[in-house]
């Protein structure tokens, strides 16, 4: 900290706040500690009475907290995202278009491992629309050694993007909707027209929708036409679970595909299917995604969309967060459920 003329301030940082009293209209902070003093401060400054100042030594070796800020949030940062001006020494990442958030978690514990740097981000792989926060950067002091948002820089460079959002694809999509009690009209289809709006929601053409009976060969068929017919993705409907009448999941297997899961440890969900025929998705889905809100499709299909191909593993980490507590007023996605 040094004392200054403030004709000579211009570029240099404030060290405190500067207050003014107006009588009867105003008081409080004219200028900021950490404001960066500008050509057309001086005169208002002297208004105050301020004709020196106490400034940072912002020297080659410090950085200002908001340059840290943007070079932090630059070097994370990858595709598909932009920063926000700084506030009072915070930088935000935001999305530039929707699409499934991919955070590095490791590499950014590594970057949060650096003292006086902090960078906090929302959970990898959820679903996230156009201008949403994603991220939020800022370092603890008004000035910061360098070196630090350099190893920032190194740590980045190194690792690839830390931040990025991954675009949807646009899936030709085939639906079968399995049940006798479907097929023979005896009620009326909820789960199709429900599967489709989340489907047509996120970007995917629905190409065929077909009503099956509870028939594990006739749904191993159909499986096949619809992706002989050009479907992308295959999502199944109903008969997931252990009556006599739940035939999909036989069904998906006489496809041949490669099961990746029965079973997986999210509830709602938990008797979802996954399985890949030559790279197409399969999705079995339980009753369940018809009756909640918000389910295991909420948290997968995202995933798929966006290119990513779901292993074994990518599910059983699901656990943790895996239990949804059925709120009167659902938050989804503003809860744990799915950050797994
Ligand atoms: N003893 C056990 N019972 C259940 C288990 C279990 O492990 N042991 N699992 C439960 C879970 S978890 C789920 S989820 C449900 C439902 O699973 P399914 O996928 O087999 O559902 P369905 O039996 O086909 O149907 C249940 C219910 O939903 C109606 N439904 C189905 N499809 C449609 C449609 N397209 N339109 C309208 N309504 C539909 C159906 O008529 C039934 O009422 O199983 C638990 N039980
Ligand atoms: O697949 Mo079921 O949720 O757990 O209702």
């Amino acid at each position: 900290m040094r004392k200054i003329k403030t004709s000579e301030a211009v570029g240099m940082v404030l060290c405190h706040d500067v207050t003014k009293i107006v009588p009867g209209e105003f008081k409080g902070p004219a200028f900021k500690k950490g404001h960066v003093v500008k050509e057309e401060d001086v005169p208002e400054l002297l208004k105050i009475g301020k004709e020196n100042l106490y400034v940072w030594e912002c020297d080659k070796n410090s950085l200002h907290e908001n340059d840290a800020a943007i070079r932090i949030c630059e070097a994370a940062a990858g595709k598909n995202l932009f920063l926000t001006q700084p506030k009072e020494g915070r930088v935000n990442l935001k999305s530039a278009q929707r699409g499934l958030l991919k955070i590095n978690v490791e590499v950014l514990s590594e970057i949060n491992a650096i003292e006086e740097v902090t960078l906090a981000t929302r959970h990898t792989n959820i679903a996230v629309e156009k201008e949403e926060t994603v991220a939020g950067c800022r370092v603890i002091p008004l000035i910061i050694k360098q070196e630090k948002v350099e190893q920032v820089e190194e740590i980045c460079a190194q690792s690839g993007p830390v931040i990025e959002i991954k675009p949807y694809r646009q899936l030709k999509t085939g639906i079968i909707t399995t049940g006798n009690e479907v097929y023979s009209g005896r009620i009326t289809d909820c789960f199709g027209p429900m599967v489709r709006d989340k489907l047509e929601n996120i970007g995917c053409p629905v190409i065929r929708h077909d009503l099956l009976s509870d028939n594990s060969a006739q749904i191993a068929t159909k499986i096949k036409e619809q992706i002989s017919q050009g479907a992308e993705m295959v999502v199944v409907t109903g008969g997931m679970s252990v009556d006599p009448d739940d035939a999909t999941p036989g069904g998906v297997k006489q496809t041949g595909a490669q099961i990746i899961t029965y079973g997986t440890p999210l509830f709602p969900g938990a008797m979802f299917l996954l399985a890949y025929l030559d790279n197409v998705p399969i999705l079995g889905l339980p009753g369940c995604v018809m009756y909640h809100q918000a389910t295991v499709f909420d948290i997968i299909l995202p995933r798929i969309v966006a290119g990513e191909t779901v292993t074994r593993t990518d599910i059983t980490r699901l656990g943790h967060g895996g239990l949804c507590l059925d709120c009167p007023t659902c938050r989804f996605p503003h809860c744990s459920f799915g950050k797994g």
